[in-house]
């Protein structure tokens, strides 16, 4: 494996019950992921998107194959390191709970579809934003919401709601505010599920066009799962076409969806050009 790599992923497959009897959502899945590169996963509903986004991500533990991340030392880190492969990567699962703690809430970001899912709606905004620098140790008051006022201005949120609740948010200040959450701590790696499905279609574009931004400023590598080839074609440099639980298409985006190789690809390029 290449050491300059972020995340290798081999075989990754994960089965659930289903009509009592096991099913693969998801399987032999295998990708290479480099820093700053933002990689984009299509398909359509139930191909096993979200799946592989949680077993990226430590969410699930893979039934077969393994995800290698490139674990950095941290000042504060919880729990001891394992031991390091060769290549500088480490098998998620040989890692423990808390150090996957650890990263998720540090080096790793996760968009959620639905912001509530990724706030904690009985807190302020401030705190909400504030909160993953915490975990870093951050413990001063005035830097706390010094870095909260300024990642509410870089996500476009105004600064005057940083004591409100982010139930009395709009969906779109939702989305922006779980985004800041994320983003504080610097991850270099952030996963995302559907960002921007199930905003209005003027509050997604902007929010597209944020994100586009950060994740250039910021050279954020990004796994995006999204139904829309809209969203791939703007964010990412790559994309992984899913059917039924397997991928029948990778590559550079432009050349997905400017000449799409396998039957389904050609035939979700087409649903979206047909008017
Ligand atoms: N916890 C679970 N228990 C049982 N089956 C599951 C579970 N999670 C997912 N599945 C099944 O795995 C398959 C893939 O689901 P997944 O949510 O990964 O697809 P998806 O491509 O993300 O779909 P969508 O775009 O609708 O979210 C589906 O058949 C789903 O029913």
């Amino acid at each position: 494996m290449n050491s300059d790599l972020l995340l290798s992923v081999r075989g990754a497959g994960k089965q659930f019950m289903q009509a009592n009897r096991l099913r693969w959502a998801c399987r032999d899945v295998s990708f290479d992921l480099y820093p700053g590169e933002v990689l984009a996963v299509v398909g359509e509903s139930g191909s096993g998107k979200s799946t592989l986004l949680r077993l990226l991500a430590a969410r699930l533990a893979c039934d077969a194959g393994s995800v290698h991340y490139d674990v950095r030392e941290e000042a504060g880190a919880a729990g001891a390191a394992p031991a390091r492969s060769a290549a500088g990567l480490v098998n998620l699962a040989n890692l423990s709970e808390a150090r996957l703690r650890w990263l998720a809430r540090t080096d790793w970001g996760f968009v959620e579809q639905h912001a509530r899912d990724g706030l904690r709606m009985n807190v302020s905004g401030g705190a909400n934003i504030g909160e993953r620098m915490m975990a870093l140790g951050s413990r001063h008051y005035g830097k706390l919401r010094g870095q909260a006022l300024d990642w509410m201005e870089r996500v476009e949120l105004d600064v005057d709601r940083i004591d409100d609740l982010p139930g009395t948010y709009s969906g779109g200040m939702q989305q922006r505010l779980q985004i800041a959450r994320n983003l504080v701590t610097h991850p270099r790696l952030v996963f995302m599920d559907e960002p921007t499905t199930g905003l209005d279609v003027s509050v997604q574009a902007r929010l597209l066009d944020l994100l586009r931004d950060l994740v250039d400023q910021l050279q954020l590598a990004a796994v995006i799962v999204t139904h829309d080839l809209a969203v791939a074609r703007l964010l990412a440099h790559r994309m992984l076409v899913m059917k039924d639980g397997q991928v029948v298409e990778q590559g550079l985006t432009d050349r997905v969806l400017d000449d799409p190789q396998h039957a389904y690809t050609q035939l979700l390029v087409s649903s979206v050009l047909t008017p």
